[in-house]
């Protein structure tokens, strides 16, 4: 088994963590958090999305939230952006990167950004071309790549559809997200490997959700395939206000500490970010659902 030796961790608790969040989470703890993880040095942390707050109140703030951070040189921010109404919002709270999300499945695209899949693509073309005109990073997320909560089991033929129009668009990385959880190692190293076959594996990312346990098995089977780049949140926390049942994504403790054990170096201190997901557990009331994260604050209680 031949694994990359250095992984890079896109921390989402900011944007994938907070937006299910029933009961608003004041700026001022949104920013905090982010510093705090950028403080511990994450390359990446994905702070905040530009989507109709209609929507998705929780993330209506993001203007603020930007405003609020201290940068850290070194650290791409990035944002969620549905069309040009968010891309503008974007760039004017400079963001490093935008992210246009779509997904696999029509039921899903539908039901998050209330169009078809080509709709969408329609929708990311002007986006895309004005985040390349302004020099700014692009990725691109495609949900439901496992399955779907209204369709069921993705097609890998649709995912890699997807991943060549995002490709196409000129997406610097392509996100394959198990939005609901539900994927098993074997089909993940399946979808991987159909997807690297049409994109560079050092520009795909793995984005697990949790929601049955499966995902440190899936992100294992993704790096047999070849990909490095993974999405991870403290604590564990998230959920998509569209996928109903669906629980967080993978806790990044989880994953640094499977990590560490592999030998595989991400620069981020796990003590640190499992401070963190203690400290943003008890703001927003909700116990930490990362193993590694419970255990180590447990010894350090003893
Ligand atoms: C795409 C739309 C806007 C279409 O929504 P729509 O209702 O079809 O669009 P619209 O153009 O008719 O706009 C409706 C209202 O929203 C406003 N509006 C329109 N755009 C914006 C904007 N950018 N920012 C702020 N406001 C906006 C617009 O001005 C209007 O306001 P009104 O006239 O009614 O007062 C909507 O469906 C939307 O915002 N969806 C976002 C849903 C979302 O954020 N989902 C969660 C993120 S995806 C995710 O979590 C999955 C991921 C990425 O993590 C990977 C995975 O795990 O799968």
């Amino acid at each position: 088994m031949s694994l990359p030796s250095q992984v890079k961790i896109v921390e989402v608790s900011p944007r994938d963590g907070l937006q299910n969040e029933k009961q608003f989470v004041d700026t001022a703890i949104k920013i905090e958090l982010i510093d705090r993880l950028s403080a511990t040095g994450f390359q990446n942390v994905e702070a905040v999305s530009f989507v109709s707050p209609k929507w998705v109140p929780q993330m209506a703030d993001g203007t603020q939230v930007m405003a609020g951070i201290k940068r850290r040189p070194g650290t791409i921010y990035s944002a969620l952006v549905p069309n040009m109404r968010g891309f503008e919002g974007a760039i004017a709270a400079k963001v490093d990167e935008v992210v246009i999300f779509g997904a696999a499945s029509e039921a899903f695209s539908q039901k998050n950004i209330n169009c078809s899949i080509a709709e969408s693509i329609a929708r990311f073309e002007p986006v895309a071309q004005a985040a390349r005109d302004a020099g700014l990073r692009l990725r691109g997320s495609i949900s439901c790549a496992l399955a779907c909560p209204y369709q069921g089991e993705t097609p890998v033929a649709a995912v890699v559809d997807v991943a060549r129009r995002m490709l196409a668009l000129g997406c610097d990385e392509i996100d394959v997200a198990d939005t609901i959880g539900t994927g098993t190692a074997l089909r993940v190293g399946q979808v991987m490997r159909a997807v690297t076959e049409v994109v560079d594996p050092a520009r795909v990312s793995g984005h697990f959700h949790d929601t049955y346990g499966q995902a440190l098995a899936n992100i294992l089977a993704a790096l047999e395939a070849g990909i490095s780049i993974f999405h991870s949140s403290v604590a564990g926390l998230g959920g998509c206000p569209y996928a109903k049942g669906a629980t967080g994504n993978v806790a990044t403790e989880d994953v640094l500490y499977m990590l560490r054990g592999l030998d595989i170096d991400t620069g981020i201190d796990l003590d640190a970010v499992a401070d963190i997901g203690h400290w943003i557990s008890d703001q927003i009331g909700r116990k930490s659902s990362s193993r590694a994260g419970t255990a180590l604050a447990a010894r350090k209680a003893a």
